[in-house]
C-alpha cells in the first residue's frame, strides 16, 4: 500500500525549509514553484528545486513539483526544470479541462526523451481550483494513465465561487465531486490545505470529515502538521482487533461453506471482510493510532 495521507507544500525559494523538512518525513513534499513564490524569484526557485531533485535529500520521499500553469511565462521552464532534476510528480494547478492535462503529457513525454528519462516515470497530479475544473472533474480525472491523483484547492475555489473558506459547507460539492472522480478513475484524492497553523482542533476536525469521505490524504502547509494527520489517518489498536475478528470469522465461515455470517449480532459478508483487510493493510503500513 502506498501512503500518500501528507503532502507537505515547500515554498520552492526558501532554502532554509528545503535544506530541513525532510526530517519531518512526509509521505510527499510538494516543492512549489507557483503561489508561494514571488514573480522576481522565480528563476532562483526553479534553480534550486532543480538542485535539490539532483540531491539525495529527499531520497524515500516522494518528490512532487507544482510548476507555473504552461500558459504562463514561467511553466515551461518550470517543467524543464522539475522532469531534468528527476521529480516523482508534476502538480499542474488550476486545471480547467482534460486538455491542460494532455497538453501536459504531451511535454513531459517530450521532456523524458529529451533528458533521456524513462518515458512515463514522471506521474503526474491536476489540482482542481475552479468551478469548471470542478465540473470537469471526471474528463480531468481519466485524460491520461499518468496520473497518480487530483486535488481539490480550496483557497483559489472559493475565491470564483465568490465565498470563503468556513466551516467546510463551502467545499461540501467540490470534495464529493474531485473524490467521486478520482475513486472512478481509480486514482489517489487529496484534500485541501488548511492554513490557521495553531488550530490543531479546527485541522484533527477536519480531518476527521475528510477521511470519512475517503480522500486519501491532505496537502500541507506545515511540519507541525504531519504526525497530526498520520496519527488521526492510523487505525486504533479497537479498530485492528476488531479487523482480525472480522477476518477470523469469514475464513471459519468459508470452511464451512458460509456466504453471510453474524458477528456478535452484525452481519458480516463479503465488502465488511474487504474494509477489514484494508485495516489491516493500513495497520501493516501505518502503525496505529497513538
Ligand atoms: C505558514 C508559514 C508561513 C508559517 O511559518 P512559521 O515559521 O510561522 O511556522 P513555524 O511552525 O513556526 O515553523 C517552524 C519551523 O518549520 C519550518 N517550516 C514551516 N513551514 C514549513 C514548510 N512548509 N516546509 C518546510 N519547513 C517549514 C520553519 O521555517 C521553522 O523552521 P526553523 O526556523 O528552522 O525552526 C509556513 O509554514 C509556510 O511558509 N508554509 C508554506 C506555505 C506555502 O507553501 N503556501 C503555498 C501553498 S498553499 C496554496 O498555494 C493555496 C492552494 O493553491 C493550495 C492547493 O493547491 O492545494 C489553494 O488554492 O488552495
Ligand atoms: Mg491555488
Amino acid at each position: 500500500m502506498t501512503l500518500r495521507r501528507s503532502m507537505l507544500f515547500i515554498p520552492g525559494s526558501n532554502a532554509a525549509m528545503i535544506s530541513t523538512a525532510f526530517v519531518f518525513k512526509p509521505d510527499s513534499v510538494m516543492f512549489d514553484l507557483e503561489d508561494a513564490v514571488s514573480l522576481r524569484e522565480k528563476d532562483a526557485a526553479r534553480l534550486l528545486v532543480y538542485h535539490t531533485l539532483k540531491s539525495s535529500l529527499y531520497d524515500g520521499i516522494e518528490r512532487v513539483v507544482r510548476i507555473n500553469p504552461l500558459s504562463t511565462p514561467y511553466g515551461k521552464d518550470d517543467l524543464e526544470a522539475a522532469v531534468r532534476g528527476g521529480a516523482d510528480v508534476i502538480r499542474l494547478p488550476k486545471t480547467e479541462t482534460a486538455d491542460d492535462v494532455k497538453e501536459l503529457e504531451t511535454c513531459v513525454e517530450e521532456l523524458e526523451r529529451k533528458c533521456g528519462r524513462e518515458v512515463g516515470s514522471t506521474l503526474l497530479m491536476a489540482a482542481i481550483e475552479s468551478a469548471s475544473g470542478v465540473i470537469n472533474s471526471v474528463a480531468i480525472a481519466t485524460a491520461s494513465k499518468r496520473l497518480m491523483g487530483i486535488a481539490v484547492a480550496g483557497f483559489d475555489y472559493v475565491v470564483d465561487m465568490q465565498t470563503e473558506r468556513g466551516d467546510g459547507s463551502e467545499l461540501f460539492y467540490a470534495r464529493c465531486a474531485v473524490l467521486h472522480a478520482a475513486r472512478a478513475a481509480k486514482i489517489d484524492a487529496f484534500d485541501v490545505v488548511y492554513s490557521d497553523i495553531n488550530n490543531e482542533e479546527g485541522f484533527l476536525k477536519e480531518v476527521d470529515v475528510i477521511k470519512r469521505l475517503g480522500f486519501n490524504g491532505k496537502s500541507l502547509i506545515n511540519p507541525r502538521q504531519i504526525e497530526l494527520l498520520h496519527n488521526a489517518y492510523a487505525p486504533t489498536q479497537e479498530d485492528v482487533d476488531y479487523a482480525n475478528r472480522v477476518v477470523a470469522a469469514a475464513e471459519k465461515a468459508e470452511t464451512e461453506g458460509l456466504g453471510v455470517i453474524a458477528l456478535n449480532g452484525k452481519m458480516i459478508d463479503a465488502p465488511i471482510v474487504d474494509s477489514a483487510k484494508r485495516v489491516l493493510s493500513r495497520a501493516q503500513a501505518s502503525g496505529v493510532r497513538r
